[in-house]
Formats: structure tokens, C-alpha cells, sequence
């Protein structure tokens, strides 16, 4: 067990299974915001933790920001840099809320007798003083819906006609490549890592391939499914690729996974989402089982605002987005 057990701090180490396969624990706080909901809808109210290293707080952040949500719901960082105490805030990286030492301190400010993870991205209500969902699937769906109201842009990531395909990507993309990254870099066996390997790239060329007639995931429309997807492409050449082992190939080497992935950051509105210095800060010097000497390597030299060739497919980003 690590986090939180009865409100008190137990450390921060992963678990694995006896064949040595990496375990995500469920999140706790699966609370709703939204018109017939516990939490309504309200500008002002309510407030994002995130880590700008996260690929799951990401998906967060760029549905904030897409949707212009920023004056709607305030954003917070922690210090990217995780050690033994878990997520801390800093001088740089302060709790605008509490001012408190350490994002777990805001978990037993929800529930003193917190047992679990402490994780980002957690989505606090400033009324009830409370989490009100720390899932980011499911953070990233309630500011796109539910934040319509709130929302200065008018961008919907979970479109009518698109919805079952977006649940589905999602889905699919989960095990093999968001949390198989995780699975390959934080296995204990062989036998977990080539397993967790071969499902991500097997994943990988197939959504390279299905990339190749259409400009996104579900097809011409900008949605959900990217923004999960992009999490990890953006992050994978500087850190998955040599960090987590993931090295069969990099993602500015596919045909079509590197076009998308450059049409995404330059979506405006993304770019602003992404702070390499912290992904790479964050990995290299957090998981001191990975890599012992917490060295922070300098490459790789790759550019995603360079040209990339795909609005010779049909759609584009929202309306509301382009200048
Ligand atoms: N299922 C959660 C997972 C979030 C998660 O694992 N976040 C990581 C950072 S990338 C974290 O905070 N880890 C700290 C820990 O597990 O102790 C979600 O998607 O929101």
C-alpha cells in the first residue's frame, strides 16, 4: 500500500503483481459536476490540481483551455519533482487555496481518513471544501460537457453522431498505450515488460495505419480521444521512449502518429498546455527505482511546430479555435 492509509502518509511505492506486472489503483472521488448532479455548475467555484508532467492531468488541462474555462475554473501546479513525500507544493508551485506543504494535505482536507493514492489531476469544490473526482476520463468529460456553460470557446470534444466512438478510443487506447507506457516502464519481469511492449506497439502501428486517411481519432472531428491520445505521444520521445524502455521505435519515426501529433500541439490553445521541462524533470527524477541517478538526459532534438501535411485530410480543428 502507498499514499494515504486512514489519512496518514504510508510512501509512494507502485505496486506489481506476482508475475510482476505493473497494478493501477481506481481512484476514490467519482463525484459529478453538472445540472442534476451533486455539484452544480457555477463559474468560480472550482479548482484543478495538476502536475504539468501528468499525461492524465493533461487531458484536463487541454480541455480547460480549449474550451477557454480559465477565469471559469482556477489552475494550480505542483512542483514537478516527486519524492518520498509525494506530490509537494513549492515556492514556485504554491496551494493558492490553503497553502498547504503537500497535495495530500488537501486529500485529509477532504476525507481525514483518506486511504489511498494521492494523485493528480483532483478537481476540489471551494464550497464544500471537498474532492469532487480525482479521475481524469472523467474530469476531462465534465469540463467538456458540463463546463459548456462556463465555456468562452465554443469547442465540443464529445460530439453528437461521434459520442460511442469517442468511449470506445478511449477505451481502447487505455491499457495498450496511456497506462502502457506505465506497464512496460514499471514492470518487474521480463516477462510484463515484453508483454506491455509488444501491446503498445502493436497499438501504436495500428492507429498509425487508421491515421492515414483520417486527421483524427474518430475521424474529422477534433475530440476527447486526442486529447487522451496526445498525452502520451507528446510526452513519449523525451521520456517513454528511454525512461519506460519503450524503444522499438520513436514516435517522430511513424508516418502518420508524428504528423498528428504536430497538428495537435499547434492546435491553438495546446501548446501552452505542455512544459517538457517538467515532463522530463518530473520522470527522470521521481522514480528513483528507474533510474537510480536521477540523470535527466538532453535529447532528443525533435521539433513539433515543424510543418506537418495533414489538412490535406478532411476537418480541422474547431472553428473557435483557428485565428
Ligand atoms: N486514474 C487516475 C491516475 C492519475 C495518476 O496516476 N496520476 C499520477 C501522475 S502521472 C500520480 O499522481 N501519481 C502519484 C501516485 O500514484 O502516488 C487518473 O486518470 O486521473
Amino acid at each position: 500500500m502507498s499514499g494515504l492509509v486512514d489519512g496518514k502518509w504510508v510512501g509512494t511505492d507502485y505496486a506489481t503483481d506476482e508475475d510482476g506486472a505493473f497494478q493501477r489503483q481506481e481512484t476514490t472521488f467519482r463525484d459529478r459536476i453538472g445540472p442534476d448532479e451533486a455539484f452544480p455548475v457555477e463559474a468560480g467555484r472550482y479548482h484543478l490540481y495538476i502536475c504539468r508532467a501528468c499525461p492524465w492531468a493533461h487531458r484536463a488541462a487541454m480541455t480547460r483551455a480549449l474550451k477557454g474555462l480559465d477565469d471559469a475554473i482556477s489552475l494550480s501546479l505542483v512542483q514537478p519533482e516527486r519524492y518520498d513525500q509525494g506530490w509537494e507544493f513549492s515556492e514556485a508551485h504554491s496551494d493558492p487555496l490553503y497553502g498547504e506543504s503537500h497535495l495530500r494535505d488537501i486529500y485529509v482536507r477532504a476525507d481525514p481518513d483518506y486511504t489511498g493514492r494521492v494523485t493528480v489531476p483532483v478537481l476540489w469544490d471551494r464550497k464544500s471544501e471537498t474532492i469532487v473526482n480525482n479521475e481524469s476520463e472523467e474530469i476531462m468529460r465534465m469540463l467538456d460537457v458540463a463546463g459548456d456553460e462556463m465555456a468562452t470557446q465554443d469547442v465540443d470534444l464529445y460530439p453528437k453522431g461521434y459520442r460511442e466512438t469517442v468511449d470506445r478510443l478511449i477505451d481502447d487506447i487505455y491499457t495498450p498505450i496511456n497506462n502502457g507506457v506505465y506497464r512496460a516502464g514499471f514492470a518487474d519481469s521480463q516477462a510484463a515488460y515484453d508483454r506491455a511492449v509488444d501491446e503498445l506497439f502493436d497499438a501504436l502501428d495500428h492507429y498509425d495505419d487508421l491515421l492515414a486517411d483520417q486527421r483524427y481519432l474518430a475521424g474529422d472531428r477534433l475530440t476527447e480521444a486526442d486529447l487522451a491520445m496526445f498525452a502520451t505521444l507528446v510526452r513519449f520521445d523525451h521520456v517513454y521512449h528511454t525512461h519506460f524502455k519503450c524503444n522499438r521505435r520513436a514516435i517522430h519515426e511513424y508516418d502518420n502518429l508524428w504528423g498528428y501529433t504536430k497538428d495537435l500541439y499547434t492546435t491553438p490553445g495546446i501548446e501552452r498546455t505542455v512544459n517538457m521541462d517538467h515532463i522530463v524533470r518530473h520522470y527522470y527524477v521521481s522514480h528513483g527505482d528507474v533510474n537510480p541517478k536521477r540523470l535527466v538526459p538532453t535529447g532528443p532534438d525533435i521539433d513539433f511546430t515543424e510543418g506537418h501535411d495533414r489538412d490535406r485530410l478532411p476537418g480541422g480543428p474547431p472553428e473557435a479555435l483557428v485565428e
